[in-house]
């Protein structure tokens, strides 16, 4: 294209100057259903002489004049590719994004774009209307809009393909830099106020990333491979005619790290996190109610399912197992804990109507998390495959995980000679990732690295002794046991000797009539 498109606007600029004298002309001499004509004849032959096609997207549509989402999603991406070819920009706060300060091109500013080839131009306009409209944003009778302008020849690839990927590029650009948020759930008992919500929300601001989380590589590779999988996978969801979600069982001891690996799924993909508080859920319908109003791309997290509500079969048995243990008498602690959840009349099938019924498919892109300390407790129909697609352990921390420990926390990249001794100790004892990482903190400002290595070996030779001499204890009051059972049998077999005896009198007696 040898002319700029501000060149051919003063070029069509004169030549409307031109058929407005004429028009001039036409209003003094002619009648009004002639220059109608004229008009319309004009018009044909300027759409015939230029060659140029112009798209406007206004910034308030409809009715109430609301603010129109595809105008801002443009925005968004002349921002990001051109912004710096432009010399007048505007400033503009933009609320939810981790760069709050936008710079988007200014009034009668042009932007040239390139798509498959094709040269694009964007300007940026506003008109002034002289009525007042009503609308929902700050008083202004100024309307904006952006006007797209390309050559004829070209309409097919600009108004399918080249708008396509203006709005997809646009909208890629505003996820990656929303800010996150983390949501939970408000009781259900309280939802029926004015303008009360089913959730609230904060910021979410965790710095937790898989960089920083201490787990073997390997196991870390296969999560993030995973995850990238299932992010790729729009088009494979909808081919096996799945719904585009996914669910992970964290299960591990406290401090290893469960709820530091949802942060990190969550920065990793930028998903909003829902973090679902069963207990405080009515019922199943409730349930279904939260759902309908979670977004997509989000992750809906249950913590500590197992003691979230009564949904394993396991642990009603454990209850009556206790009131045995109580004498037949239930435990007033646990009726009371019982009472509380009374409250909550979730169950089982309505958590997994919620996770992969019909109500599933409302939205998509979701990741379900659970996470549990004791994961033999759970109902095998909650965590089968297909629900809960990957179990991940979260276990004891190991040497390729203190390594990482030692990085975040001490900034030792390199083998350190201490590091043999510590490989060795946490071979010989389960300490959590947890309970490393506070070791590894230093306690004042004058303690350096070595110091802090030194208090960790010291800890682990603490907690090594301490498991040794628990062991040996367990294995005194087996021993123990074992006796007292052996004894009981010895007992028991006297008392059947006696019985025995007994019995042989009472039938000789019996054979032999009353005894003298
Ligand atoms: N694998 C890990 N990598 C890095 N830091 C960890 C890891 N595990 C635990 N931590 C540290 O220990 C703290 C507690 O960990 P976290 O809350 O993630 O444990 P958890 O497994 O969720 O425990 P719980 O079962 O009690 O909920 C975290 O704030 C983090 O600093
Ligand atoms: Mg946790």
């Amino acid at each position: 294209m040898a002319m700029g498109i501000g060149e051919l606007w003063s070029q069509m600029g004169s030549i409307m100057a031109s058929i407005m004298f004429v028009y001039a002309m036409y209003d003094r001499f002619f009648p009004p259903h002639i220059r109608r004509y004229a008009l319309k004849y004009t018009t044909k032959f300027t759409n015939l002489m230029y060659p140029y096609i112009q798209i406007t997207f206004h910034e308030l549509s409809g009715e109430r004049l609301k603010r129109n989402e595809t105008y801002k999603v443009i925005q968004t991406y002349l921002s990001a590719n051109s912004s710096q070819r432009v010399r007048k920009l505007k400033a503009e706060v933009v609320k939810d994004s981790q760069t709050p300060l936008v710079l988007t091109m200014d009034d009668n500013q042009e932007i040239v774009d390139e798509f498959n080839g094709v040269k694009v131009w964007w300007s940026a306009n506003h008109i002034t209307s002289q009525s007042q409209p009503f609308s929902y944003y700050p008083a202004s009778n100024e309307k904006r809009f952006l006007t797209l302008t390309f050559h004829k020849r070209h309409r097919d690839l600009i108004t399918t393909s080249y708008i396509q990927h203006v709005l997809e590029q646009g909208k890629a650009i505003t996820l990656k830099n929303r800010q996150l948020k983390i949501y939970t759930n408000n009781p259900s008992n309280n939802w029926g106020g004015y303008r009360s919500t089913k959730w609230s929300h904060t910021t979410f601001e965790h710095p937790a990333r898989f960089e920083t989380l201490a787990m073997e590589p390997e196991k870390k590779e296969e999560i993030i491979n995973d995850l990238v999988k299932f992010k790729n996978g729009k088009e494979y969801y909808a081919k096996v005619g799945k719904a585009w979600k996914r669910g992970y069982l964290l299960f591990g001891p406290p401090g290893t790290g469960k709820s530091t690996m949802i942060s990190a799924i969550a920065n990793f993909m930028n998903y909003d996190v829902y973090d679902l508080e069963l207990t405080t859920v009515k019922d199943n319908n409730d349930l279904k109610r939260l759902l309908i109003e979670t977004s997509s791309k989000s992750i809906i997290v249950i913590e500590d399912i197992d003691c979230s509500l009564e949904l394993t079969g396991q642990r009603k048995k454990k209850t009556e197992k206790d009131n045995d243990e109580n004498g037949g008498k239930p435990d007033p602690i646990k009726e009371a804990d019982k009472e509380d959840k009374k409250e909550s009349k979730v169950t089982l099938s309505g958590l997994l109507n919620f996770i992969d019924g019909i109500w599933s498919a409302c939205g998509a892109e979701r990741i379900i998390i659970f996470t549990t300390n004791f994961v033999d407790k759970l109902d095998p129909a909650l965590i089968r495959r297909g629900r809960m697609d990957n179990h991940i352990e979260m276990s004891y921390c190991g040497y390729q995980a203190f390594k990482i420990l030692a990085r975040n926390y001490l900034d030792i990249e390199y083998h350190h000679d201490l590091f043999p001794i510590i490989e060795k100790l946490l071979g010989e004892t389960n300490m959590t990732p947890a309970d490393v990482a506070e070791n590894l903190m230093p306690n004042s400002i004058t303690e350096d690295f070595e110091t802090c290595l030194k208090n960790l070996i010291h800890s682990l030779e603490i907690a090594k002794k301490a498991a040794m001499d628990e062991e040996e204890k367990k294995k005194a009051e087996d021993e123990e046991a074992q006796l007292k059972v052996e004894k009981d049998k010895q007992e028991l077999t006297q008392e059947e000797v006696k019985v025995k005896a007994d019995g042989i009198l009472e039938k000789k007696v019996k054979e032999n009539g009353v005894t003298n």
